[in-house]
């Protein structure tokens, strides 16, 4: 079976993108297609899929597909790319609009320049703290700040919130000594967290910058995140290590974003959106 698709990055996080206000594809091929095609050696390679479709309620959907297969809810950088993609290819023109997603109304503004999109501002909504939300076991009304998180091998402190999807974040002295190899997957199937959940490791370098690497549920390390950026910043606030209506910007594998958590509780990201490649993909 023919997929055209097109390539995308958002700071080297990248995508395999279904337009299905041009193509025609069941809604049951996505799963294993994200499995497939994000092969390096026997698809095209990525971190996943992301369909980009009409919306009754916007001006576009989009829905996320990590590696594993599974079903995301929202996705920071995907959702730069997927701005980028309507606008230059003419089904949004317009330099405000609204992108549905499973976690919600996403309203984005793109940066344009000689008709290309140099940057997109999204605006993240607000992020939910309470315990039942993350979702993480325990008691539903709690926050979870600085809480002790014992592993077999190691002793952390996660700070957990829902932002477009579940964040569990940890704070290092130094981000090269993260263990996010070893304990990354660990985490993210970790039974406190009954949806699993995305894992950052954040060092604070200072008050308006971090570093930052990530584990992502579903697809496991990848260049960035921008949900998980998000959340980083939001859990250093928390922290008391940045303050609420600062930019800060946030050094990702792949690149930089920045992250404001507004004095109105919503969390705006900033960040560049790129085209790879346009193709036919021969789906067995
Ligand atoms: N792995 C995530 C979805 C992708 C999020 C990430 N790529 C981003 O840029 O926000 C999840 O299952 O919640």
């Amino acid at each position: 079976m023919e997929i055209v698709f097109t390539k995308m990055h958002g700071i080297g996080n990248s995508y395999i993108y279904i337009d299905l206000f041009k193509y025609h594809y069941a809604d049951e091929l996505f799963s294993s297609l994200a499995k497939q095609i994000s092969n390096v050696n026997t698809g095209i390679g990525s971190d996943g899929v992301i369909v980009i479709q009409p919306s009754e309620n916007a001006d576009c959907g989009m829905r996320i597909f990590n590696k594993d297969g599974s079903e995301g809810t929202n996705c920071g950088n995907g959702l730069r790319c997927v701005a980028k993609y309507v606008f230059e290819r003419n089904i949004v023109p317009k330099e405000h609009f609204v992108i549905e997603t499973k976690s919600g109304m996403m309203h984005v503004r793109v940066v344009v320049k000689n008709n290309v999109v140099t940057e997109v501002i999204v605006d993240m909504g607000a992020p939910l703290l309470h315990r039942e939300n993350v979702p993480m076991i325990g008691d539903p009304r709690d926050f979870v700040i600085h809480e002790l998180f014992n592993l077999p091998s190691h002793s952390l402190f996660v700070t957990a919130l829902f932002l477009g999807n579940p964040n569990a974040v940890f704070f290092v002295e130094n981000i090269k000594d993260a263990p996010l190899h070893s304990v990354g997957g660990i985490i993210e199937n970790d039974s406190r967290f009954p949806e699993r959940v995305n894992v950052e490791f954040v060092e604070v370098v200072h008050a308006t910058e971090l570093n930052f690497r990530v584990w992502e549920r579903g697809s496991g390390v990848t260049e960035a995140c921008g949900t998980g950026a998000c959340a980083a910043v939001v859990a250093a606030i928390l922290n008391g290590f940045c303050r609420k209506g600062e930019d800060i910007t946030v050094h990702l594998s792949g690149g930089d974003l920045v992250i404001r958590w507004d004095l109105d509780d919503h969390v705006w990201m900033r960040g560049p959106a790129a085209f790879t490649a346009d193709g036919i993909y021969y789906f067995s």
